[in-house]
């Protein structure tokens, strides 16, 4: 199987690259196709690119080539992590309308390309921000199906480690999932969370002292009023103790805020949340992540089949996702989702992206 990394010289398309082959998801008869910008500084540093890699891997690297145009763009799934990011440095203003604006062009134009040129069974991977324009613009040329947002499932993940690392156990002991908006607005669905090992009423005992009396109804105030008083401290290190003292799904998303923020970005985790969703889609059966995918209709929202980008459990194989999981929800899961199902399709209007 083919991968292709449109962004590949990015924080995010490097690491993602280093982890693709680290991890042996593609052996040597496998290709691994890194694009440039036609033009750009990253049409010359693929090719720098390509060279580092077999320079580090080539005992078992795949086989690794360059593409600087869009409708050279060929493999079995394309992740694409091109396009800007959201400034970083703390206290800066996060304009999610101006990186719209900005990426919705270059989300169009691999969007055009692929449909026009590809094989028309790729399956694309996003990860570029906004997320749910993005998907929503894959989505609309290449079919519904082929085209999964990896921020729902970056967003489960650290859910899960956040829960996690307050219980003093691993990552891999804790299920559940996240759905909503990738980053502030996602929907922490506590009803679904498991902890291996555990009946079901010692793990309810545990998810009750974890969460408190809190519902989902304060979560947008509680994460404004975390990141307000994060933003306080007098300096970073003080900022990140500060992070420790909230409930695991406030952690959640102020954690990689500030991580964010303070300069670092998020290129390692937002890398092995995407390897992931690769080797999913590699790995020929269906399993179950949470991703942003463009529904038409799977799930009941404020009463009527819901139509637009959200992020929701998903079954995915190899030809992407093929069922929304969600049993019956809490009744703030549902109002918080309905709530942010909205909110999204009201942006993806204004961004362009022709939400229904
Ligand atoms: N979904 C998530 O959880 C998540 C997490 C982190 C970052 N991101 C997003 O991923 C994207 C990349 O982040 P980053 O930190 O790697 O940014 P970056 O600035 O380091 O890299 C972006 C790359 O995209 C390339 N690029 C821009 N326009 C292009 C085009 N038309 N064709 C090909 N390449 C092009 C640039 O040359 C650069 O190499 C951003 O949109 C960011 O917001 C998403």
């Amino acid at each position: 199987m083919d991968v292709a990394i449109v962004g590949a010289t990015g924080d995010v398309g490097r690491a993602i690259c280093g982890q693709l082959i680290e991890r042996g998801e593609l052996g040597p008869t496998s290709r691994l196709q890194l694009v440039g910008r036609p033009g750009g500084s990253s049409g010359d540093a693929v090719h720098g690119l390509r060279v580092d890699l077999i320079d580090a891997h080539d005992e078992h690297a795949p086989h690794i080539d360059v593409a600087t145009r869009p409708e050279d763009v060929v493999a079995d799934v394309i992740v694409m992590t091109a396009g800007r990011t959201l400034p970083t440095g703390t206290g800066r203003p996060i304009d999610r309308d101006r990186l719209a604006e900005d990426n919705r062009l270059v989300f169009e134009q691999y969007a055009d390309a692929i449909a026009a040129h590809g094989s028309g069974h790729e399956v694309v991977i996003v990860v570029s921000n906004p997320v749910e324009l993005a998907v929503e613009v894959f989505a609309r040329r290449l079919g519904r199906h082929r085209v999964i947002g990896m921020g729902a499932w970056l967003d489960t993940l650290r859910f899960r480690r956040e829960i996690a690392n307050t219980l003093g156990i691993r990552r891999h002991r804790v299920g559940g999932f996240v759905a909503g908006q990738h980053g502030d607005r996602m929907v922490p669905l506590w009803s679904t969370v498991r902890l291996r090992g555990l009946d079901p009423d010692e793990r309810f005992e545990i998810v009750e002292r974890l969460r408190g009396e809190r519902t989902l109804a304060s979560f947008v105030s509680e994460v404004r009023a975390a990141k307000q008083r994060i933003s306080e401290a007098p300096g970073i290190a003080a900022a990140f103790s500060a992070v420790d003292s909230y409930p695991p799904d406030i952690q959640a998303v102020i954690r990689p805020y500030l991580t964010h923020q303070s300069g670092a970005k998020t290129a390692h985790g937002t890398a092995n949340a995407t390897v992931d969703l690769v080797r999913t889609v590699l790995d020929g059966r269906d399993i179950v992540v949470a991703g942003q995918v463009l529904l038409d209709g799977e799930i009941e929202l404020g009463g009527i089949p819901w139509r637009g980008v959200l992020g929701v459990p998903v079954a995915v194989g190899p030809d992407g996702w093929s069922r929304v999981m969600l049993d019956e929800l809490a009744p703030d899961e549902t109002r918080a989702l309905w709530e942010v199902a909205q909110s999204i399709n009201e942006s993806l209007v204004a961004w362009g992206g022709g939400a229904r």
